[in-house]
């Protein structure tokens, strides 16, 4: 394909987005079903295009017009001259030729986030423009297997460096926007479970727990396993993780990336076997709760999941971290420690919540983030933290955004 049948499909695809908001891969896959003629460069295009519009998409006036947005986009963030820009709407199978004042049309002066949460942000502008950028690939070595010397030579091919924040970690800096992203799960490192794909900042949460040798932890949210599986790493298999979620479905893949991992301290407990769960109240050092959230830490990674958060959505996912902190307080024991977790920065879904949680629970008492990691990581992340959070972002860590707040249970 050419630049004019690209870029009309990227606003087609959009144009859908914009009756509907649905995933961005969802689209792309819809399109791709049916145009047979397009080869995995055009979709990479295609679908990075799109990444791209969507990071602008209020400021470009998408929701108006995603062949205006697209127009900006390509001009202003991907620097088409205007006769490429030209050819790209008029040639054969483009979108059709641009009016005078779709030619003159400009940016508009807004915030790239959604317009009912400028007030919830801590920095709105610096957030808002830390989220036009891409976001690199991140992987955790699996230190079950592997040391970071073996796989940064193993991944050498892909451009891999090490991360600046995360000890175990490696970065594969952004790929540019139109082409494929690096092949990281076919390479044989991978299939022999040396690295797991897994932002730095989510490795960050689980290496601030510190030494974990020998304990009793729960991984209350497990979902897939990403911290399941970085927990497992930092106990070097001793002690036991023991890894649930209320949905089956979630915790699916969690049995083959174990087994590949190499991780043999962890069981899974599934939502059928409540008894198992039951036997562990008031027994564990540490219940990890990697709470379900809006994931407006990830909107760099995914600007198609900003536009369709709703404040029904915002709503629902607070009264989850409710009821998630509620359960999940059940199964520290004495003296040990619950970690809250959030790939979100919003100040309602972390620091409102752990109020709302300790006005009840208060035999629970926030803890400095920090208190249990490492010198070396405590220097490492000294920027990011404040008495009672860890908060890193895009803008400020350069990593998905998370936030981590400690609560230790009082003896007695
Ligand atoms: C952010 S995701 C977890 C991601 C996972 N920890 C990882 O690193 O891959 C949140 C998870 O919380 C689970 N969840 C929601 N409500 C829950 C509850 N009341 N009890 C346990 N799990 C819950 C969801 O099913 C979802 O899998």
């Amino acid at each position: 394909m050419r630049d004019p049948g690209r870029v009309a499909a990227s606003i087609d695809i959009l144009e859908r987005y914009r009756q509907r908001p649905s995933p961005l891969s969802v689209l792309v896959q819809d399109w791709a079903r049916n145009a047979r003629y397009a080869g995995s460069k055009d979709r990479a295009f295609v679908r990075g295009l799109c990444l791209d519009v969507l990071r602008r998409w209020r400021s470009f006036g998408g929701e108006d017009s995603p062949r205006i947005a697209t127009l900006l986009t390509l001009k202003n963030l991907w620097g088409w001259d205007e006769a490429r820009i030209e050819e790209a709407f008029s040639g054969e199978h483009g979108h059709g030729a641009l009016s005078d004042d779709e030619r003159d049309a400009r940016p508009l002066d807004a915030l790239d986030v959604p317009e009912f949460l400028e007030h919830d942000l801590p920095n709105a502008e610096q957030f808002a423009a830390s989220l036009g950028t891409r976001a690199p690939v991140d992987l955790r070595v699996n230190t079950l297997k592997a040391n970071r010397e073996k796989a940064l030579k193993a991944l050498a091919s892909l451009g891999a460096l090490e991360a600046p924040l995360s000890p175990v970690g490696l970065r594969i800096p952004p790929s540019p926007a139109a082409e494929k992203g690096p092949g990281v799960t076919v390479i044989p490192a991978y299939g022999k479970g040396w690295v797991e794909v897994q932002d730095e900042g989510s490795q960050l949460t689980v290496l601030t727990c510190g030494d974990l040798h020998g304990q009793q932890v729960l991984d209350f949210c497990a979902g897939g396993g990403g911290k399941t599986l970085a927990l497992s790493g930092v106990m070097e298999n001793s002690g036991q993780v023991f890894a649930y979620d209320a949905d089956a479905s979630r915790l699916a893949p969690i049995h083959d990336r174990l087994r590949r991992a190499g991780a043999r301290n962890v069981q899974v407990i599934a939502p059928q076997e409540p008894e198992r769960l039951e036997a562990l109240k008031g027994k564990l050092d540490l219940v990890f709760v990697d709470a379900p959230c809006s994931g407006a830490g990830t909107w760099r990674r995914h600007p198609d999941a900003k536009w369709r958060l709703t404040p029904e959505h915002l709503a629902q996912r607070q009264a989850e971290q409710d009821q998630v902190l509620r359960q999940a307080a059940e199964f520290v024991k004495p003296g040990g420690t619950l970690v809250f977790v959030t790939c979100s920065f919003l100040n309602s879904e972390n620091d409102e919540r752990v109020a709302e949680f300790i006005n009840t629970y208060s035999d629970f008492l926030i803890e400095h983030p920090l208190a249990a990691a490492s010198e070396e990581l405590k220097e490492r992340l000294q920027p990011f933290v404040s008495e009672d959070a860890l908060r890193l972002s895009p803008w400020a860590s350069d990593t998905d955004g998370f936030t981590l707040m400690r609560l230790k249970r009082q003896d007695g």
